[in-house]
């Protein structure tokens, strides 16, 4: 049936060809494909479906992967995201593609992109959006071709006065970029190209995600036009040995505030730092650097302490991958979307119908120290808050001690907690060799007692605690006599669900904070994802767990402190969160 109806489309678009069109009507097709997506797969997920989210963003079934292409235009925010419109698996992938006015409640439009050309027959993968200076967006991606070849393909609205930017229309140009003998391009990993920028030449410069052998690049292209694209003699930047480069990312940001700027953008060399990031295929993580961008050589120069590979910082150090930003020109921020797969089995998938989930939009922007970015969910979400509760205040959560929060939909929630601890000179020295901290949670877990911590939030816990995933921290003084402290943070799935066959992987990471300070954390709660912040947004953990008896009204919510020094809560403060209109 696919076959047929592409085969169709083909016949139809080699028509509109050769009379004479340079660009491809995909109107008729359009329509045939929006028919098929909604035909194929027709049995909607079952109606028992304790795990779909009720405010991240999530199609109505089947698999999703990637943000693509995240813009403002028109005041409308769209996101494409690569989907699967037959089934709860990756493949048969398009952009799928949603728009709202707020980033938390989306209404879906049939899908942008779709495979219906030889340059992205067998797929039309991620990329991005550029907003032209005419205000015209146009999109960057990455098809595959008859022989399996990633080319870079370009595609722009065919209405640019319909704010929901409906349809689309492919270059008869395309593919502008591909591999050749000339170029030494690998065909199998050259793809996913960023949001270009404009260089002081006025010529446009593009990254695209690629690997030479172990090398991890990031492909230089640079047009006058945006459309005949050349490719230059250096890459942006690479590392030996960190394998292929995915969905890179590369932007400006200020060194002093929390503003976002536009891509393009400048500025005194004093007053912008630049941000590449790359999401490592080898590890499935995704890492950043801080640096310079050297204008005249198109290089980027990470900061010392820096290198791109694994080693570099993550944006999350849960399931978080392929993300992308843009710059919100309504709110002059950059927000950052991100993708988070399940953790259950590809059975299950199948089963309940769909696969992945996009994190809560955050905002994203440079510390003060200059050395690490601090991400924020977008203030938008503080709309769904309903409800709140206020029952621990100035608490003290003696060792081994839990307190419940009541009278919160603990299933769908969003908390803010502050802590205090208080003796800090009681505090346990690290080991110097743990320097990993998903091991350092992974091998204490929470049963582990330390002088302080672990201390933090069960979530998503059954009334006897049979099932919970528990968030916290751990304090540990850096050295025998020293004034400086680590401060970790775990999200434990290990006692999550009763279930044996999900990936309960424990994640940890460093959160550089001043101890002596009310440590914050702050965790989003949507039935089967959990997003942690710890520091106000210094170290994020986001985690999928499929609870079987912690379910919606079943699930329950506590503070807890099983470390053996006192703990106080300064403030907690929960809220019920209602359901964002999604799909
Ligand atoms: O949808 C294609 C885009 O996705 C990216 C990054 O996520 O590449 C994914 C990749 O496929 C693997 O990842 C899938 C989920 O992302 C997974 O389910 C599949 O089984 C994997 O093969 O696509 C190619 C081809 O399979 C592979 O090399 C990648 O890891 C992005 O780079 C693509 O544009």
């Amino acid at each position: 049936m696919t076959r047929e109806v592409f085969s169709n489309i083909g016949l139809w678009l080699l028509f509109t060809l050769l009379i004479g069109n340079y660009v491809v009507d995909l109107e008729a097709s359009h329509h045939v494909y929006k028919r098929l997506s909604q035909t194929t797969n027709t049995e909607s997920p079952s109606v028992n479906q304790p795990y779909r989210t009720g405010f991240h963003f999530q199609p109505p079934k089947n698999w999703m992967n990637d943000p693509n292409g995240p813009m403002i235009y028109k005041g409308i925010y769209h996101l494409f995201y690569q989907w699967n419109p037959k089934g709860a698996v990756w493949g048969n992938i398009v952009w799928a593609h949603s728009t709202s006015t707020d980033l938390i409640n989306w209404e879906p439009h049939p899908p942008a992109i779709f495979p219906s050309e030889p340059f992205d027959i067998n797929g039309c993968w991620s990329g991005s959006v550029t907003i032209l200076p005419n205000g015209k967006p146009v999109i960057l991606y990455t098809g595959i071709d008859p022989k399996n070849q990633q080319v870079q393909n370009i595609a722009e609205p065919k209405n640019i006065s319909d704010p929901y930017l409906r349809e689309w229309t492919k270059s008869t140009l395309n593919p502008l970029m591909a591999p050749d003998a000339v170029n030494g391009i690998n065909a199998s990993s050259f793809r996913d190209p960023t949001t270009a920028w404009l260089g002081q030449d006025k010529k446009w410069r593009v990254i695209i995600g690629s690997k030479i052998n172990r090398r991890g690049l990031a492909i230089t292209y640079t047009s006058k036009d945006f459309l005949k694209w050349e490719k230059s003699p250096e890459p942006l930047h690479y590392d030996d040995g960190s394998g292929m480069w995915e969905c890179p990312d590369f932007f400006p940001v200020t060194r002093s505030g929390s503003k976002g700027v536009e891509t393009s953008s400048f500025g005194e060399p004093n007053e912008i730092k630049h941000v590449l990031k790359v999401s490592l295929d080898d590890t499935k993580h995704d890492y950043y650097t801080i640096g310079t961008y050297d204008r005249v050589k198109d290089k980027f120069v990470p900061d010392s302490g820096f290198k791109m590979d694994g080693t570099a910082p993550r944006y999350d150090y849960g399931k978080y991958y392929a993300s992308k930003t843009f710059y919100d020109s309504a709110k002059s921020r950059r927000i950052l979307w991100g993708w988070t797969n399940e953790s259950s089995s590809v059975d299950d998938d199948v089963e309940k119908g769909w696969s992945g989930i996009q994190t809560i939009p955050r905002k994203i922007w440079l510390d003060r120290s200059g050395k690490q970015l601090i991400q924020w969910p977008v203030r938008e979400v503080e709309r769904l808050r309903t409800k709140e509760v206020k029952n621990l205040r100035n608490k003290v959560l003696k060792s081994g001690s839990r307190l419940e929060v009541y009278g919160v939909t603990a299933a769908q929630a969003d908390v803010e907690v502050l802590f205090k601890v208080r003796d800090l000179e009681k505090a346990d020295v690290i080991d110097p060799s743990w320097t990993d901290p998903q091991l350092i949670c992974s091998q204490m877990n929470v049963s582990v007692k330390s002088s302080f911590g672990p201390f933090g939030l069960m979530v998503l816990a059954s009334k006897n605690l049979e099932e919970y995933t528990s968030v916290y921290f751990r304090i540990f003084k850096a050295r025998q006599n020293s004034g400086k402290f680590v401060v970790v943070m775990c999200s434990d799935q290990s006692r999550s669900s009763l279930e044996e066959d999900n990936d309960k992987t424990t994640y940890g990471a460093f959160v550089d904070i001043n101890p002596y300070k009310p440590i914050p954390l702050r965790a989003l709660i949507d039935h089967s994802v959990v997003e942690s912040f710890g520091g106000k947004g210094r170290a994020c953990i986001t985690s999928r767990v499929y609870p079987k008896l912690a379910i919606g009204k079943s699930s329950h919510l506590f503070a807890f402190n099983y470390g053996s020094q006192s703990v106080d809560v300064l403030n907690l403060n929960a809220w019920s969160m209602n359901s964002a209109q999604i799909s």
